[in-house]
């Protein structure tokens, strides 16, 4: 009899680098999604005016294995360099802040990481696992429109802590340290200019009341489009207390708080997108790296498990990967 695959929820950074692991290694998978693509938190977002960040803007490394794992993504042409411009603003000081930090963006779009480590490994897209039950030996997972799949050998759940949490009431111990992290919203907005902004700034750090972070889309490697598209993330904070406001009124505030901060004429956009991360950002960094059940064989990963950032999600996909491979 052919062994059962293993079931890996979750095709963003964390579920992807698992599975490109346990693909190493021999193991059959197979990879589920509720969305119709790859990518989760780091995807982009295709547009009218092209693809858009809307969220992971860019990454840098600092651990060893995730540098050269960067660099062959360099070799194989899914990610490139990005040194924008870069300013900060404090109390309404806008000023210049260039620095010697090394950041990645995938190339042309940030998809194409995963795209990349997804190649021919198979999945369902548009299918939000909704229960993860153990029979007497194997898994089974039920979807949303109550279709079963499986069995599995082992499953790994690679998607926000909050939705983690009840995917894993086999494991009490693994739910309850999933249902303990907070993840905090942010409110990510795209403004399309007809006219390019007269300004250099590329990048900006904020620190105001309603942004956090400026990008100008278009200085990122490969980037297409007519229009000088901006993209804006408000802070946890502004997001947290304006999570139910309708895009549109989004959209002003926080044009509004752009055309403020930014030192050149702001004209009314050509387009406008909004877009609301329920989770997109853990409220701390924890050190769990992967949680295990070795015993039932379940795992959960995720940039949760470590630092909310993309490194930490791909350090916890390969953590998980290890813990399943030594518990085989
Ligand atoms: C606005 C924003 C800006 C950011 N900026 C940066 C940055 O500049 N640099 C940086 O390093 N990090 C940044 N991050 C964080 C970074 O994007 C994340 O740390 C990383 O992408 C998380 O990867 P993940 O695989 O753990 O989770 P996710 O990317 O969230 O992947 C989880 C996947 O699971 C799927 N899923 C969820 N529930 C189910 C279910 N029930 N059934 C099936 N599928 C399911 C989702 O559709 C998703 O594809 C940012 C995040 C946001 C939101
Ligand atoms: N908005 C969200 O939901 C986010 C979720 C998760 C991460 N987010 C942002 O990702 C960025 C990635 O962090 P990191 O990989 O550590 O990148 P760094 O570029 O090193 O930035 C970290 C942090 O340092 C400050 N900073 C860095 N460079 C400069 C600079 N040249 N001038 C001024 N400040 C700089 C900055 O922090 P502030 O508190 O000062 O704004 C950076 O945030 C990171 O941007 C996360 O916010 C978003």
């Amino acid at each position: 009899m052919s062994q059962a695959p293993i079931a890996i929820i979750g095709t963003g950074i964390a579920g992807l680098s698992a599975a490109r692991a346990l693909h190493d290694a021999g193991l059959p998978l197979h990879l589920f999604d509720k969305s119709r693509g790859s990518g989760g938190r780091m995807a982009s977002k295709r547009s009218d005016v092209g693809s858009l960040d809307l969220g992971a803007q860019y990454f840098t490394t600092r651990d060893r294995r995730f540098s050269e794992t960067v660099r062959q993504w360099q070799a194989e042409g899914w990610v490139d360099q990005w040194s924008p411009t870069l300013f900060q603003s404090r109390g309404g000081q806008l000023k210049s802040s260039a620095d010697e930090q090394l950041r990645w963006v995938g190339q042309p779009t940030m998809s194409a990481i995963t795209r990349g480590l997804l190649g021919e490994l198979p999945v369902t897209f548009s299918c939000r696992i909704t229960e993860v039950f153990r029979g007497e030996h194997q898994w089974t997972l039920v979807d949303a429109t109550g279709t079963s799949h499986g069995p599995f050998s082992h499953v790994i759940v690679a998607v926000p802590a909050p939705q983690a949490a009840a995917l894993l009431s086999s494991a009490p111990k693994l739910a309850s340290a999933a249902a303990s992290v907070a993840m905090e919203p942010t409110w990510s907005v795209a403004l399309g200019f007809a006219m390019p902004l007269s300004t250099t700034l590329e990048g900006c750090f904020v620190q105001d009341d309603a942004l956090d972070w400026v990008a100008r889309n278009r200085s990122k490697p490969g980037r297409d489009g007519q229009l000088d598209t901006w993209v804006l993330h408000g802070t946890s904070e502004w997001s947290r207390h304006h999570l139910d406001l309708p895009k549109d009124a989004v959209i002003e505030l926080l044009h509004g708080a752009f055309a403020e901060l930014i030192d050149c004429v702001v004209p009314a956009p050509e387009f406008t997108l909004a877009h609301r991360w329920l989770y997109a950002r853990p409220s701390q960094a924890h050190e769990w790296n992967a949680l295990t059940d070795a015993r039932l064989g379940l795992y959960a990963c995720g940039d949760w498990c470590l630092s909310g950032r993309v490194e930490g999600a791909w350090l916890s996909g390969q953590e998980a990967a290890r813990r399943l491979l030594e518990n085989l």
